[in-house]
């Protein structure tokens, strides 16, 4: 055994482990389980628990649906089964799976795999070592191996397994004695660890994946360089269903569809990869006038302090304002415009909103409507870092996150992951883009930060923008309500979001420069009036196709 991977493994399984390497040889050609490894082919991957079966179901025909509905692998997994029972399961499931050419492994038990002579075996960190399972095995075995962190990953892909299993993602009844959840990012953050010791390497995430979660695993734990998930593996999501085969239909349909959020490819996105300013605001007008023109629905669910101030700036843009916590009526909002968007502003927020946030974030990701999310307070409190954690982990995919320099810290921070970006503060302009941009690469989305200069980032392109006036500080749901017009922007183009914040960031910036200039705008109370004339003199504006508002911009693109 070597030394790394005897560090891995506690006490009593590396006992074992030494006990069966010395006991086992090299293994004659004879023993490898066949002749030439078989293609894998991770897509949906089934692993077993017959102790999850629905009343009545058997294994074998459970499996034999699910192979039919899509499963490309399947991973034997009985926790209470003896010996003699679980190499008999193994064998009348092996003549299942192999009529399909699907590869059948057995896990923890490469004794049993070897006795079944199916493809090969899946092992964990309180399981045969991985150099004794493979000679045992023979080179053509197909064996994965788990990983649950960093450390394990990097051990991991230093061995010759076949593919890794990352998880869990989510908390899983399945597996209580389950790690600490990782969630997408930290899948992503384990992919890319990966893909520097071995790019070739491919992985599944497991841990509570199913029909309403796969798309967003797929999409939040995509890394930016190298490989993607090659698949995912679930139990309850298929063994639990009553019927399995359209349980693994319906999987392997959404792993194939793009994520009704995703952008469309490059080739056809009208997305600004060249900072080329006149074309730039020529598409701002473009998109401020389309809001006029399509007056999308913006369903607010926010706080009340700022509805009112809220719904008279998405009427003085010409959007058409919801202000509705009802949870009856949710997924309809979703739904029932062509062109809308949710805002979770989580400005007062209990246990009830939080399961409003849930549902609305779930029922707009499946209508493909974007969700603004501005987490107010981030950092003031336990139960709001949570809340920003549950937001972002759990509930699906926001397409923007919103808020002040401090909010977006505390977000970017550790005290709300696995590991964040550097939060360290004050360390001017550029370190605040590095924020700003590390977690819009993070969660794969666009972040807008306030402030006198506002940061604007999707990972990769950002910009800054210094329009805005003090004033704006002055007036009660000021920061709130450019959810709003962010809402508008993103529902009328969602090609490019970053083209949209960048449209609404600038409308309502320059509308605030512009408000201060007209009569009679004395202070917060009448700037307050002037701003709402100024937001609507603006789109009357851009609707005449004008962009002369625009000479004062003050944009830096990065
Ligand atoms: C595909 C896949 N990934 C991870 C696991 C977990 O395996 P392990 O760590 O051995 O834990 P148990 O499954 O034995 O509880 C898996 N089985 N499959
Ligand atoms: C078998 C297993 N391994 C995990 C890991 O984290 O390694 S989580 C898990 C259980 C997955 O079951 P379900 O899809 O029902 O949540």
């Amino acid at each position: 055994m070597s030394e790394q991977a005897a560090m891995m493994m506690s006490d009593s399984a590396k006992d074992a482990v030494m006990h069966m390497a010395a006991m086992t040889p090299s293994p004659p050609p004879s023993m490898s389980m066949s002749p030439a490894k078989p293609k894998l082919d991770l897509t949906l991957y089934l692993v077993t628990s017959s102790s999850l079966l629905p009343p009545g179901a058997t294994l074998e025909s459970h499996i034999e649906a699910a192979i039919k509905g899509g499963v490309t692998i399947v991973q034997l997994r009985e926790k209470n089964l003896d010996t003699a029972p679980f190499i008999a399961l193994g064998k009348r499931v092996h003549s299942i799976t192999k009529k399909y050419g699907v590869p059948l492994l057995i896990n923890d038990r490469v004794d049993v795999a070897l006795a079944v002579g199916c493809e090969g075996a899946h092992i964990g960190w309180d399981d045969m070592e991985y150099t004794t399972a493979r000679n045992i095995l023979g080179p053509t075995a197909i064996i994965g191996l788990s990983v649950s962190n960093l450390t394990q990953a990097s051990l991991a892909a230093s061995t010759t397994t076949d593919y890794i299993g990352i998880g869990p993602v989510f908390p899983t009844r399945t597996k209580p004695d389950a790690s600490t959840p990782l969630y997408p990012s930290g899948v992503r953050q384990i992919l890319g660890l990966i893909h520097s010791k071995r790019p070739e390497l491919p992985s599944v995430a497991i841990g509570s994946i199913n029909a309403t979660n796969l798309q967003a695993v797929l999409y939040k734990s995509r890394p930016t360089e190298g490989l993607p998930l090659a698949g995912v593996a679930v139990v309850s999501a298929i063994i639990s269903s009553t019927d399995p085969e359209s349980a693994a239909s319906g999987l392997l349909s959404l792993y194939k569809s793009p994520a009704p959020w995703a952008p469309p490819p490059p080739s056809q996105s009208t997305a600004f990869t060249h900072f080329y300013l006149p074309l730039i605001l020529d598409k701002v007008v473009t998109i401020i006038r389309s809001i006029k023109e399509h007056k999308p629905l913006v369903h607010h669910i926010t706080n009340a302090v700022v509805k009112n101030f809220s719904a008279n700036v998405t009427l003085a843009i010409g959007g058409s304002p919801i202000m509705s916590d009802n949870f009856e009526e949710a997924a309809d909002l979703a739904a029932i415009a062509p062109q809308s968007a949710c805002l979770v502003n989580m400005g007062t927020s209990g246990p009830a909103e939080r399961r409003l946030y849930a549902l609305a974030i779930r029922e707009n990701n499946k209508a493909g409507k974007p969700v603004v999310f501005d987490p107010v307070g981030a950092g003031a409190t336990g139960m709001r870092k949570e809340t920003v954690r549950w937001v972002l982990d759990e509930c699906g995919y926001v397409d923007v996150i919103k808020g002040n320099e401090g909010e977006i810290r505390t977000v970017a921070g550790e005290g709300i992951r696995m590991k964040g970006v550097d939060s360290g503060a004050g360390g001017g302009i550029d370190e605040l883009v590095k924020v700003v941009k590390g977690v819009a690469a993070r969660e794969r989305n666009v972040v807008v930060t306030t402030g006198v200069t506002d940061v604007l980032s999707d990972g990769s392109r950002t910009v800054l923008v210094s329009n805005g006036h003090p004033f704006q500080a002055l007036v009660t749901g000021m920061g709130c309500a450019l959810g709003s017009v962010l809402c508008a922007a993103l529902a009328v183009n969602k090609d490019d979001k970053l083209m949209s914040c960048l449209a609404a960031v600038l409308l309502y910036n320059v509308a605030a420069e512009r408000a201060v200039k007209r009569d009679g705008a004395r202070g917060p109370g009448s700037f307050s009036v002037a701003f709402l004339d100024e937001l609507y003199e603006i789109g009357e504006i851009c609707a005449r196709g004008e962009g002369g508002w625009l000479d004062s911009v003050k944009v830096e693109f990065m």
